[in-house]
């Protein structure tokens, strides 16, 4: 093992806990709690687990968690219209849809059904937009935690080769739209790339977001690449092959305990965001 661990769950704590302590002020200023709305589509344990997880660790940071669970037979537009009562709930800050969604839902219908003012898990084409000009607004969450966690270890992104593997809605297409507005060069891999493991050697910093145990290799990487690891596979398996790719690179993220709780993390910081601009703009209009 030669590279140095990029470690997600101390800098986590961190934001969890200045989030927790603006959610304390919202509180006692403004008499208002942040509350995160999760809905859950279907009876998938694992989305059920990661779903508990986000409730959990928004308790400890003082916010509210409301928490909609529906039939997996749900249609498209008995989703929207759960979502858009969520949407029009003034005590509702921030509305988190687990991805992935029963195969008869019309995800993105469902996902446009969030106000924008409360998409803190920035799944809405408006905060693709923001992403994708480098405009303020709120990230994907798993995205946005990379982010934070690249500047955190200075991993330089001017003019690097950013090589992201996988293209989905909120993670691998907005992660290199992120990676560009930094100024980073980016490459995007997918299913019908060529050469993968030939284009993966090209890369200073590698984006894993596939969704595939132990894909990348570690004579994919370039000695000396960042490696970070967005997949949460089956019994906490990321998407790059651990112990060959630490043997390579400089600076990689642990499965668990890299990139999972800095997503958590984001997503409160977001709707302590969320919860202040509202409680702001209700104080400017009074
Ligand atoms: N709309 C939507 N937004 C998401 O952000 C979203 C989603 N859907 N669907 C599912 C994936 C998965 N996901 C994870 C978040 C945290 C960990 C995490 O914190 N994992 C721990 C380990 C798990 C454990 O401790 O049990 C870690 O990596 O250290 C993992 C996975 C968010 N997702």
């Amino acid at each position: 093992m030669s590279a140095e661990l990029m470690i997600g769950t101390d800098l986590a704590a961190d934001m969890v806990a200045k989030a927790a302590e603006r959610a304390r002020v919202l509180q006692e200023q403004y008499g208002v709690q942040p509350c995160l709305a999760t809905v859950l589509v279907g009876d998938d344990p694992a989305s059920a687990t990661y779903v508990r997880m986000k409730q959990n660790r928004s308790k400890k940071a003082g916010i509210a968690s409301l928490s909609v669970v529906l039939p997996a037979e749900t249609t498209t537009a008995e989703l929207v219209a759960e979502i858009t009562k969520l949407s029009d709930d003034p005590a509702v800050h921030g509305i988190l849809l687990q991805h992935p969604v029963p195969p008869q839902i019309d995800e993105r219908a469902a996902f446009e059904a969030i106000d924008p003012a409360k998409d803190v898990d920035g799944v809405t084409m408006r905060s693709f937009a923001a992403m994708a000009f480098g405009d303020p607004g709120f990230r994907s969450a798993t995205p946005g935690g990379i982010m934070r966690l690249l500047a955190a270890y200075d991993v330089p992104l001017e003019g690097a080769h950013a090589v992201v593997i996988g293209r989905s809605p909120i993670l691998g297409k907005p992660a290199g739209m992120l990676l560009l507005a930094s100024n980073a060069t980016v490459t995007y891999a997918h299913s019908r790339t060529r050469d993968l493991p030939e284009l993966v050697r090209t890369a200073d910093v590698v984006i894993a977001a596939v969704g595939k145990a132990n894909f990348v290799r570690g004579d994919w990487l370039k000695p000396g690449a960042v490696v970070v690891d967005a997949g949460y596979n089956e019994g906490n398996v990321g998407d790059v092959h651990f112990a060959e790719a630490s043997e390579v690179a400089r600076l990689i993220t642990p499965v668990p305990g890299g990139v999972g709780p800095m997503t958590i993390a984001l997503l409160l910081e977001q709707t302590v965001d969320a919860a202040e601009t509202a409680v702001h703009s209700l104080t400017t209009l009074a």
